[in-house]
């Protein structure tokens, strides 16, 4: 399956697109009609069912899928918002062609036990009101009984928000051509249920002329780094994290141990010298190094293939000087700042490079772009103009963690569990970053990599994690990922 996510508007240039190839949309909207009913047919056993239908193309897709359940002996009817006889172009013929029973949306209608969602989709434009506000409010807790056309209605394509946060909820949401934000973005994302993705006959060359550049994260984006048979541990990159000062080390532990869990080839914790017992006395196969000043840290920006700064290091001036001593150091390694670098460097002026990773959360990131935050539309746009303007590879936290390039690359995670929002669970993303950067990877692909795999461990330990647990589930996540070739070594 594709892992593209398409605009509205790039949705929309595909229509055109389309049919100025010859695929006219009456023609896409029969397929996508027809891939509704495909999907409810495959999910349920025939049982009263209304189609709500819309002015616009959405309600178009719902006359074809009524028209298809009707086909099919299924007890169907459609209820529409506006009268029939208003409809116009692809929807107009559509309705047309529908000969079963059909009623002006309202509460008197006969009771259905399925209902499928076509009022709006791409075209939505303000929030529901009238009977489909009153629609929508009435199927809210009964989202087990509702199929979407393209997305639940009320929900903005783009953003993944419920305009004045009325909409529908469903069980399963059956979309077009590939993805849009508002499948991959919370809350959309939990409105939606199963999420399908049906082809509806538009020409791979007009969807290839989009030149999309977002996309769902997934193994089949990237390769991890499988060592050689004959790997030594140098090649597998030296990873430092920056530990806090006496009683503030546990998070940098934290860090150190996902990083190497993740792959790399040593780590060392630089540890404050009023930290170094404590470290010292926790870490076995983590190496401690003392660092006192200023150039122990642009040393370590030096010598390390990635450096982890922030969990837990510390805020005040002189932590700053420490900060800006390893940002400054030449030549260095690519850095993953998080936690109390980023506070330590908001309102964010630095330029970084493409090799440089910033994992701020919503809050962090507010304080690190705040121009950035007020005036995105939803997390991608702002995520994408934050890694432009810091020249850097973002990465911003949450159930819908997004992750940008400086060269306007975006994937956006969909693996997680809400028990990843836990203390220590990002000290173990960012070493698990600096890991993959150690071994190699680009630093974009190396923090999607760490978010799919900090998502799958949420997935797998489930209720009663801590990050701890995090790393320590990771080998049988990355065994499920090994190649063949490798799994077969490994067996003899
Ligand atoms: N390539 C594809 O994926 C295809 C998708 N199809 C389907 O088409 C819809 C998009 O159709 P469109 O007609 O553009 O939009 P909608 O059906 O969502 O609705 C537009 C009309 O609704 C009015 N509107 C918008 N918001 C409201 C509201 N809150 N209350 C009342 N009316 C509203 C809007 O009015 P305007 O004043 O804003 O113009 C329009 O009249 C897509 O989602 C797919 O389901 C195609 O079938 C095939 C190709
Ligand atoms: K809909």
């Amino acid at each position: 399956m594709s892992r593209e996510i398409i605009t509205v508007e790039e949705m929309r240039a595909i229509d055109a697109g389309s049919a100025a190839a010859g695929v006219p949309t009456r023609t896409l909207m029969e397929n996508a009609g027809r891939a509704v009913a495909d999907a409810i047919v495959a999910r349920f056993k025939p049982r009263p069912t209304a189609v709500l239908c819309g002015p616009g193309n959405n309600g178009g897709d719902g006359w074809v899928a009524a028209r298809y359940l009707l086909e099919r002996g299924w007890p169907v009817w459609v209820e529409t918002l506006v009268p029939r006889d208003t409809l116009k172009g692809d929807a107009k013929d559509a309705a047309a062609a529908f000969t079963g029973e059909t009623y002006a949306l309202s509460r008197d209608n006969p009771r259905a036990e399925l209902v499928v969602d076509a009022l709006f989709g791409a075209g939505l434009s303000r929030p529901l009101e009238g009977e489909a506000a009153r629609a929508a409010n009435a199927f809210w807790k009964r989202a087990d009984r509702v199929v979407a056309i393209d997305v639940p209605s009320g929900i903005d394509g783009d953003t993944g928000m419920a305009l004045n946060e009325i909409s529908f909820g469903a069980a399963l949401t059956v979309t077009f051509v590939s993805k849009k934000p508002a499948h991959v973005l919370m809350p959309g994302r939990a409105l939606c249920g199963e999420i399908v993705v049906a082809d509806i006959g538009a020409p791979e060359d007009v969807v290839a002329a989009q030149k999309v550049s977002l996309f769902e994260n997934d193994p089949s984006l990237w390769s991890l780094p499988w060592p050689e048979p004959d790997a030594h541990k140098n090649e597998r990159g030296h990873v430092i994290v920056a530990s806090g000062g006496r009683a503030r080390t546990g998070a940098a532990r934290l860090s150190a141990r996902a990083a190497l869990r993740g792959g790399a080839g040593l780590v060392t914790v630089l540890s404050p010298p009023d930290a170094l017992d404590e470290n010292a006395a926790q870490l076995t196969a983590i190496m401690v190094r003392e660092a006192r000043d200023e150039a122990a840290y642009a040393q370590a920006a030096r010598i390390a293939r990635a450096l982890v700064i922030g969990p837990a290091f510390g805020t005040s001036d002189d932590h700053y000087k420490l900060l800006l001593a390893a940002i400054g150091a030449e030549p260095r390694a690519p850095l993953v700042l998080d936690a109390d670098a980023l506070t330590l460097l908001s309102p964010i002026t630095h330029g970084f490079t493409s090799r440089d990773v910033l994992t701020p959360h919503v809050g962090e990131f507010r304080r690190a772009f705040p121009g950035i935050w007020s005036s995105s539309s939803n997390r991608i746009d702002a995520t994408r103009a934050a890694a432009a303007y810091a020249r850097c590879v973002v990465l911003l936290k949450g159930p819908d963690t997004v992750i940008a390039a400086p060269d306007g690359r975006a994937i956006v995670n969909t693996t997680g569990s809400p028990f990843l929002a836990t203390a220590g669970s990002g000290d173990v993303l960012a070493g698990l970053i600096a890991a993959l950067i150690s071994q190699g990877m680009e630093s974009f692909e190396a923090a999607a990599v760490a978010v799919w795999l900090h998502g799958k461990a949420g997935e797998r330990l489930g209720p009663g994690l801590i990050a701890e647990d995090v790393t320590e589930i990771l080998p049988a996540i990355l065994n499920d990922l090994a190649p063949m070739d490798l799994k077969a070594a490994l067996n003899g």
